[in-house]
């Protein structure tokens, strides 16, 4: 199958336990909470999002004909050095996109694939780390995984319904939004109260990495 790719590049992952990682990042066009417009936002399904899904016109995007022509654009991404290959595949919602052709031609040129998703699409098999981010509203389907991403605070969401859920950690990522603060407080309230949680923060947005 073809692929629709906003943008693909080389950077640190800046989120959840592999933060710090380095990696190179494909982020699948189109999102199944929000078209990605401005004037869609306040309706969505999914409102706080913090990144530009919309078409294939980002660094390293455009279309690709199949698995192995997109495989072979993030080994070049990541460069001639075999060891501690890791692609986190995100988007918009790239479980959209996401299939067995692309996992198997990954794996063949020796990539760890780690996906960051919103759950309400079930996860294709082979990820080797799966990150679920729940949006309150919303049909979660996907309740295993390696970690759980909260981003928080978010109303309709109570903490302690996920917490029987099949992850291996379960970490709280504070919104990004125009009360940043008021998200930080909210997010330690709760690793405070509940010591489940762990708080992760977005790395990249403080060292100004993508
Ligand atoms: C842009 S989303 C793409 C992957 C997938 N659609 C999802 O929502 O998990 C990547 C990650 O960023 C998180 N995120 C999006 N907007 C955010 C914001 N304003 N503040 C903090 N995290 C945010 C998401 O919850 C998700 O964990
Ligand atoms: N550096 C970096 N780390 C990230 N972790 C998750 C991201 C995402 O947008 O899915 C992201 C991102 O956009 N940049
Ligand atoms: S589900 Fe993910 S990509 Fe889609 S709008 Fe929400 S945060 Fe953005
Ligand atoms: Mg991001």
């Amino acid at each position: 199958m073809a692929y629709a790719v906003k943008e693909a590049f080389l950077t640190l992952q800046g989120e959840g336990v592999q933060a710090g990682s380095r990696a190179v990042f494909l982020r699948f066009a189109g999102c199944n909470l929000w078209s990605g417009r401005e004037q869609d936002r306040a309706t969505a399904q999914c409102n706080f999002c913090d990144t530009d899904f919309v078409g294939t016109d980002g660094p390293g995007g455009g279309r690709f004909a199949d698995a192995e022509a997109l495989a072979g654009h993030i080994e070049s991404l990541w460069g001639g050095r075999k060891e501690e290959r890791l692609v986190v595949i995100t988007g918009g919602e790239p479980m959209l996109q996401l299939d067995h052709a692309l996992i198997e031609a990954l794996h063949a040129r020796g990539f760890r694939i780690a996906v960051e998703s919103n759950g309400t699409i079930a996860a294709v098999p082979g990820i080797d780390w799966l990150c679920i981010s729940p949006k309150a509203g919303t049909e979660i389907v996907q309740r295993s995984g390696n970690e759980l991403k909260l981003v928080w605070p978010q109303d309709g969401i109570d903490p302690a319904d996920l917490e029987g859920w099949d992850f291996g950690h379960f970490l709280v990522q504070p919104m990004d939004c125009a009360e940043t603060q008021a998200s930080y407080e909210a997010s330690i309230a709760l690793a405070m109260a509940r010591p489940k949680w762990r708080l992760t923060l977005q790395a990249h947005k403080v060292v100004g990495l993508k």
